[in-house]
């Protein structure tokens, strides 16, 4: 059966996934949809031409209609707007959610078997609206965030030890709350607590936090774009290949870490049939009260969008 990946929202982000599909040869057909259509075909043109010269057969086209999308095992959504300097990720909500409303219902209409990947901001709550609209099981509509934070974490960790084997992890909402996590972090096989002082740590911590907003500030007309479709492609071939690796990604919660109706950042199986588990790590209690005060925070914007998309 052919691998079939669908992009919708060819900026920056998009037009970088489907790039890194295809010099990869990741899938066998890409499908690129956005409201810039001549963009887009731009876009599918030049990664078509790039392929060639290195005899990917990865197949490239910009289409038009959702129904397009309708044999796609994964559809990728990086629509909607991406913030500028002086804005937090919070501010696109609304007209995010608006879009995001309006894609997915097309979308869950014509194909009912997709796996949705959400990478648009602010990524929990916009994981939430698609699962709302398209009533598809969670295990099917998970968000980009995690493997991003973790490797912005995994970098600050590097600045300060060196080229190391660095195995990072940050959970919780995709926003100003999120939740590095310390004691599970470790470079060459050791916990980073033994080879940092906590004034390091701390550090890392706040830039960790701020690795997105440091992009948008350098960058000034948005945000960044290489390490979170790189992100977005290792999640893509996780489901594609059946691999079965564990990667933070946004998930709706329904009892794991104790919370529930709720979305936000946790390790998870990735494989064919999208989510196959939920891995509940053991949090340490200052661990459990940032992932508290992180959900807090999504679910005053999931309460936001949940009147909005009604
Ligand atoms: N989850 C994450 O970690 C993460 C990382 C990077 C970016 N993002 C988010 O991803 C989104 C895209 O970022 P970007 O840098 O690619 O932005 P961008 O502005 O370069 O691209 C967005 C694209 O969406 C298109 N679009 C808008 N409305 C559409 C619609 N209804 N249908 C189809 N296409 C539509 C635009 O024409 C544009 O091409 C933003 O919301 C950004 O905040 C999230
Ligand atoms: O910072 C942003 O607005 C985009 C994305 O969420 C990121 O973390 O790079």
């Amino acid at each position: 059966m052919k691998k079939r990946v669908g992009v919708i929202g060819v900026g920056n982000v998009g037009a970088t996934i489907a790039y890194n599909l295809a010099l990869k040869e990741s899938c066998d057909e890409i499908l690129l949809k956005d409201i810039r259509e001549d963009y887009t075909k731009a876009v599918a043109l030049d990664i078509s031409q790039a392929s060639c010269a290195i005899n990917s057969k990865t197949k490239i086209e910009e289409v038009s209609n959702n129904a397009d999308f309708k044999e796609c095992n994964i559809i990728v959504i990086t629509a909607g707007i991406a913030r500028k300097p002086g804005m937090s990720r919070d501010d696109l909500l609304l007209t995010n959610a608006e879009i995001m409303k309006n894609i997915i219902e097309e979308i869950a209409k014509l194909n009912k078997d997709a796996i949705i990947i959400i990478v648009s901001n602010p990524l929990d709550a916009m994981v939430y609206t698609a699962l709302k609209i398209s009533k598809f099981p969670r295990k099917r509509v998970l968000g980009m965030a995690g493997i991003l934070d973790s490797a912005r974490m995994s970098y600050f960790i590097q600045e300060k030890l060196g080229k190391k084997d660095i195995q990072a992890l940050v959970l919780g909402g995709h926003g100003d709350e999120m939740v590095p996590l310390i004691d599970s972090t470790k470079a060459d096989g050791i916990s980073i607590s033994k080879l940092l002082s906590q004034k390091q740590i701390d550090e890392i911590i706040e830039k960790t936090k701020n690795g997105g907003v440091e992009i948008v500030k350098l960058f000034k007309t948005g945000s960044a774009y290489y390490a979170p479709a790189h992100s977005t492609l290792l999640m893509i071939e996780a489901i594609l290949n059946d691999e079965k690796k564990i990667y933070p990604c946004a998930v709706k919660l329904e009892g794991e870490y104790g919370f529930k109706d709720t979305v936000t950042g946790v390790p998870v199986v990735l494989g064919k049939n999208g989510v196959e588990k939920i891995v509940e790590y053991k949090l340490s209690l200052a661990e459990q009260k940032a992932f508290a005060t992180s959900i807090k925070s999504v679910n005053t914007l999931i309460n936001k969008v949940e009147k909005y998309i009604k």
